[in-house]
């Protein structure tokens, strides 16, 4: 008989501007069933940005009580802002034993890694600094300044890739979305 596939917890990080985001949308396109995480921030929505959809957008006050009431499974400070992922929804999905799906940056994934030791933790690399810096200057999103923090915590993130399970170069979205859809065992 062949071995029960077990969903499990799976952790996308990697710096910003790698296409964690498009690599995830692109997924969800082929496969509308993969459950992916809504993080709550205290970050400003971007232009296109729904609250619900892409973040709980949250202030000060609001992301200070999630944590107080024990309402987030990890939580981090990333380029001067706070992100947080939503307990209930994550671990009901699990207990349902359905897949989960969480962008996190490499704070939250250690923090994921010591509270779940069975999740599995992907890096999404970029093909090169050079790329990478192209990619979050493209977008177009952030201001210099900030661009400048995010490629300062990419130095720190791509030093850690070894803390991974397994590292995906997203050379192509369409090759790395099947990739990771294979390890999160969905195809
Ligand atoms: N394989 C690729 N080839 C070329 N451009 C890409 C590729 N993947 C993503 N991009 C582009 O790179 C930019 C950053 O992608 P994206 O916003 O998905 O990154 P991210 O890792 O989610 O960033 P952040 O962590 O800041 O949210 C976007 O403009 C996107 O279109
Ligand atoms: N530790 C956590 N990190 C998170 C969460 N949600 C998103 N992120 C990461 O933050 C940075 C910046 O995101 P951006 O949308 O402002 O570009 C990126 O690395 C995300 O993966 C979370 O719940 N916890």
């Amino acid at each position: 008989m062949a071995a029960e596939v077990r969903p499990r917890l799976t952790v996308l990080s990697g710096p910003s501007g790698v296409g964690k985001s498009t690599v995830v949308a692109h997924m969800r396109k082929v496969h509308p069933e993969v459950w992916l995480s809504v993080s709550a921030t205290t970050r400003k929505p971007r232009p296109g940005e729904r609250h619900g959809v892409h973040y709980f957008f949250v202030n000060d006050d609001e992301f200070d009580k999630l944590i107080a009431n024990g309402e987030l499974l990890e939580w981090a400070e990333f380029a001067g802002n706070r992100y947080g992922t939503p307990r209930g929804a994550v671990l009901e999905r699990l207990d349902n034993g359905e897949p989960v799906l969480l962008e996190i940056d490499l704070q939250g994934a250690r923090l994921v890694r010591e509270s779940k030791p069975d999740a599995q933790l992907v890096f999404l690399a970029p093909p090169s600094w050079d790329e990478l810096v192209r990619r979050l200057t493209g977008r177009g999103t952030e201001s210099a300044e900030v661009i400048e923090r995010r490629l300062a915590a990419a130095k720190i993130e791509l030093a850690a890739e070894s803390e991974f399970d397994t590292t995906l170069v997203n050379t192509s979205v369409e090759d790395v979305a099947r990739e990771l859809l294979a390890l999160m065992a969905v195809v």
